[in-house]
């Protein structure tokens, strides 16, 4: 078998553009690693559907892909237009409101029944990611008056941003609780809690999980209001993963904020050992073009320099012209920019050991002497039987050249460590052992006689404990 030519993983929105079976094939082949369904849009009956045409193509392509529900969240959001669009011009006077009516020119309607209670004469709207920007004039019982100081053609459904508004404290809703026992019941990997606010919104959802029997659900933080990077340590902690959301990361903080916050919450995340996914417009042009701009390509390179486990498509695949050719892009992207990262490696350790305290689990130790190990022998692969998925996690932070290779008899196990850089996941039997392993990657023809591989152990083997040894041998 041939590994994947990038270590970086992809994150894919299956929208109307690619929820067919044959799309979502060819999103596989192309290099997608997880499908992303947001449920701020469609039905359960569709998105049942995708979950579905997932699995099946994944099975039949031999290709492991994980399913990540994004939940809608605290979002306010902006109604049905008629003939889905309508184009704002500057200086126009528009009425948003709470009344149940279908949009035009004049009239937007929106889906949050206090709506006008958020807003009062003087503030600045955004609708869109902040593409269109609004100023209020007067408030109303359920009609917002704005005036178009910055306009655009505004979709139905997009969304509405009032970054100074206070949005009540729990961001997860009685709605998002009913798409989690769905995302459950259809065996959903992971969940990505949209609009975190604070710990206590990952700890609501886990709680729910474990509840549910449903504990090795992967929980995904979104950062995407100010309130999250202010609370970030906490949400770290408690989440298994986070997303940096910059759509409304962008318009909920000053713009000019997100590169260096992109690069912090990042390499916090990295010293966690927890897999982090930079989302949105990263190859936007590619929704209706088939070359994307210099700028987004160097901003993929760059989220990948900065230590970003994967990179996230969001209309390019779900709405756009090329959603195939925007993951093959990624992938290509990845490729090469990768080749540059080889000497991270103990400048990074250096850092980690800086910042993390002395008193760290056995596991951070070992961890840490892979990256001594991978710079004084020739290693071509990293071996890492795990339960939880923990150690491989801890050896992909480093980034290191070689791909880790993990074994696990939990699929679920194995499908969240397709959020991490440089895993690559096998599903085992029970009780498997190092003769296995060796045997399945000699099979594979992954190894030959003489090559040398690292293997992360848990001694004694018979029992439950966590990695505590390594051991570099040689193929027989
Ligand atoms: N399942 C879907 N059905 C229809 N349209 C979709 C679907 N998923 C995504 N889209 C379209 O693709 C666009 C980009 O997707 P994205 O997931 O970034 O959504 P978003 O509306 O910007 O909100 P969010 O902040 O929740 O991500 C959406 O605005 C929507 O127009
Ligand atoms: C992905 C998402 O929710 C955002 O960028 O806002
Ligand atoms: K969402
Ligand atoms: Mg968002």
């Amino acid at each position: 078998m041939k590994l994947p030519p990038q270590k970086t993983k992809i994150v894919a929105t299956i929208g109307p553009a690619t929820k067919s079976k044959r799309m979502i094939e060819k999103l596989i082949k192309a290099g997608m690693s997880v499908a992303r369904i947001n449920f701020s849009h469609g039905t359960f009956e569709e998105h049942a559907k995708v979950i579905e045409a997932v699995r099946e193509a994944s099975q039949k392509l031999d290709r492991r892909v994980a399913i990540l529900a994004d939940l809608p969240g605290l979002k306010i959001r902006v109604g049905e237009i008629k003939g889905s669009y309508v184009e704002l011009r500057r200086g126009d006077k528009v009425i948003l409101t709470t009344r149940d009516v279908e949009g035009d020119g004049m009239v937007i309607p929106v889906e949050y029944k206090d709506f006008p209670r958020l807003v009062s004469k003087g503030d600045t709207i955004y609708l869109s990611d902040g593409y269109i920007v609004l100023k209020v004039e007067e408030v109303r019982d359920t009609d917002v008056e704005a005036l178009v100081i910055s306009g655009g053609k505004l979709f139905s459904r997009k969304g509405i941003n009032i970054p100074k508004a206070h949005l009540p404290v729990e961001a997860v809703t009685p709605r998002d609780m009913e798409i989690i026992e769905f995302a459950i019941e259809h065996g959903v990997d992971a969940i990505g809690i949209s609009f975190v606010g604070s710990v206590y919104d990952v700890l609501k959802v886990k709680r729910f999980l474990e509840k549910k029997g449903a504990g090795n659900v992967f929980v995904v933080a979104k950062i995407e209001r100010p309130d999250a990077v202010r609370n970030f340590d906490e949400i770290l902690n408690a989440a298994d993963a986070i997303m940096i959301a910059r759509g409304d990361l962008g318009v909920e903080m000053p713009i000019e904020r997100l590169p260096i916050l992109q690069k912090q919450l990042i390499r916090k995340a990295n010293v966690q050992g927890k897999p982090v996914i930079t989302a949105t417009q990263m190859l936007v042009s590619m929704t209706t073009e088939k070359v994307p701009t210099r700028a987004e390509v160097t901003d993929v390179a760059n989220a990948i320099l900065d230590g970003t486990d994967a990179v996230m498509l969001s209309e390019e695949t779900a709405v756009g012209k090329f959603p195939v050719e925007a993951v093959e892009m990624m992938v290509k992207i990845a490729k090469v920019t990768e080749e540059y990262r080889e000497s991270f490696g103990m400048v990074r350790m250096r850092e980690f050991m800086e910042i993390t305290p002395q008193k760290g689990a056995i596991k951070e130790a070992i961890t840490r002497s892979i990256v001594d190990a991978l710079c004084t022998v020739n290693i071509k692969y990293i071996l890492t039987p795990t339960r939880t998925g923990r150690t491989p996690r801890l050896i992909s932070r480093f980034k290191p050249k070689q791909w880790i290779l993990a074994f696990s008899t939990d699929e679920r196990v194995c499908n969240n460590l397709m959020f991490s850089y440089g895993v690559y996941p096998f599903c085992m039997e029970e009780d498997f052992d190092e003769r296995d392993i060796v045997r399945l990657i000699k099979g594979l023809g992954l190894v030959q006689s003489d090559d040398i591989v690292l293997m992360t152990e848990g001694k004694p083997i018979e029992k439950t404990v966590g990695t505590n040894s390594i051991k570099i041998f040689t193929i027989a």
